[in-house]
């Protein structure tokens, strides 16, 4: 490592952090991609784009100003990037915390530098910055369980905790360090190994909310292509993708049954109470009913008020099981009307219950099926659960 010396890796250092922050401002800016947590991302480099980069200029100043302004510099450019992890992960990380330990952490560095001691500066920052990394680690963990793989959270997780480690053990050094007077003012980089760590570790930071964010993105892309946006439920292009998949299942054994469902009287909630009732409705509705289903079924809005749950059967041609789960979801919206403009506005469904037909690609047959016991459900008075308890296969339309 001869050929680096800390300064040179300051420098390099200042050069990524100030490309990173434009190109953070950029994606937020320009392509509006993840803005408010952009900003925070451009805004924490800056900060330390600002501090690395002016390192020549500071030299002049006292040793405990030059360690101060550096401490803060690090120190406001971790809690932007907590902040911008919060919003990135939508976490319940309490912006408190964060406050606690960065007010601390600056309270810190300001006694450092009005006792004239450079080391205490940087003790300080340096103690808040191992929170500040325990607390991405949390959020990260969090934010990422049952999200990802958890060896995909593992490696997003990992420059977090190199991050809190790395501090940590700096930390140490400083309080053992036996002369406090002497020490010198090196940024956080008492050599240039540790030096270029610190940058790797930045750096893998850097590529860590970048993937991050283009998971969001993803993820938003394919919730706007398979979701219905006013309710969250699968749209019907999704909705005849998962039938198609279960159907080619039922080759290989694994049943399936299909609940048509139906908002009774529906118009008559639009007509009395106004679209939005309507529209609350049926998001009312798909809430109480995606509660009600376990992970592996789903949920489709076929149209309107109209809706068709599909139940995978631990043993197929189990029509029971999903007559009970249909009667449950009847039960359910019964028991919860709708809060509406303070009072409590009464709804309920029919639900036709079948089960798929051999031989049929692509379903349709099941789903035939379970709207004429749907219709059967709305004939003998609404409200109430339907079967088709015959399996011979139906007519395509
Ligand atoms: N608010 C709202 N209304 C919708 C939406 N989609 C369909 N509708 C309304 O849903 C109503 C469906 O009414 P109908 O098909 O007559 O059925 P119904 O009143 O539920 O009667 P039954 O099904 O026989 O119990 C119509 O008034 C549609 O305008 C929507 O996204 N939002």
């Amino acid at each position: 490592m001869d050929f680096l010396d800390v300064p040179t890796i300051l420098q390099i250092s200042a050069v990524f952090n100030l490309m990173a922050a434009l190109a953070w401002l950029t994606l937020a800016q320009v392509f509006h991609i993840a803005p408010r947590a952009g900003r925070l991302m451009a805004g924490g480099h800056v900060l330390r784009f600002a501090t690395q980069g002016y390192s020549d200029v500071m030299s002049a100043w006292p040793a405990a100003l030059q360690q101060a302004v550096l401490e803060l510099g690090l120190l406001g450019c971790i809690l932007m990037l907590l902040l911008a992890l919060r919003r990135m992960l939508l976490s319940r990380q309490r912006p408190r915390d964060l406050a606690w330990i960065g007010g601390l952490g600056a309270a810190g560095i300001a006694a450092g530098l009005a006792a004239g001691s450079a080391q205490a500066a940087e003790l300080a920052g340096t103690v808040a910055v191992t929170l500040l990394g325990g607390l991405a680690v949390r959020a990260m963990l969090l934010g990422l369980r049952g999200q990802v793989a958890p060896v995909t959270a593992g490696f997003a997780t990992l420059p977090f905790a190199m991050l809190a480690l790395m501090a940590f053990v700096h930390s140490v050094e400083l309080l053992l360090e036996p002369d406090w007077a002497g020490h010198a003012v090196r940024g956080d980089l008492p050599s240039p190994a540790r030096a270029v760590l610190w940058y790797v570790v930045t750096f893998g930071i850097t590529l860590s909310l970048i993937a991050l964010m283009i998971w969001r993105v993803v993820a938003r892309i394919q919730h706007l292509t398979y979701r219905d946006p006013l309710t969250g439920a699968l749209n019907r292009r999704a909705f005849e993708r998962a039938l198609g998949d279960a159907q080619a299942q039922l080759l290989r054994g694994h049943g399936f049954a299909l609940v048509m469902i139906d908002i009774d009287h529906f118009k008559r909630v639009n007509d009395q109470h106004g679209h939005a009732a309507g529209d609350a409705a049926l998001r009312h509705c798909v809430g109480i009913w995606q509660a009600g289903l376990r992970e592996v079924d789903c949920l489709g809005r076929l149209g309107g008020e109209e809706f068709c749950a599909l139940l995978p059967l631990a043993s197929p041609g189990d029509l029971a099981a999903a007559v009970a789960v249909a009667e449950r979801l009847r039960a359910d919206l019964q028991a919860r009307p709708l809060p509406w403009e303070n009072g409590l506005l009464p709804l309920s469904a029919s639900f036709g219950v079948a089960l798929p037909a051999a031989g049929d690609a692509r379903g349709e047959v099941g789903l035939v099926r379970a709207d004429a016991e749907l219709y059967r459900a709305k004939a003998e008075g609404r409200n109430r659960v339907c079967a088709a308890t015959h399996l011979q296969p139906a007519e395509v339309p």
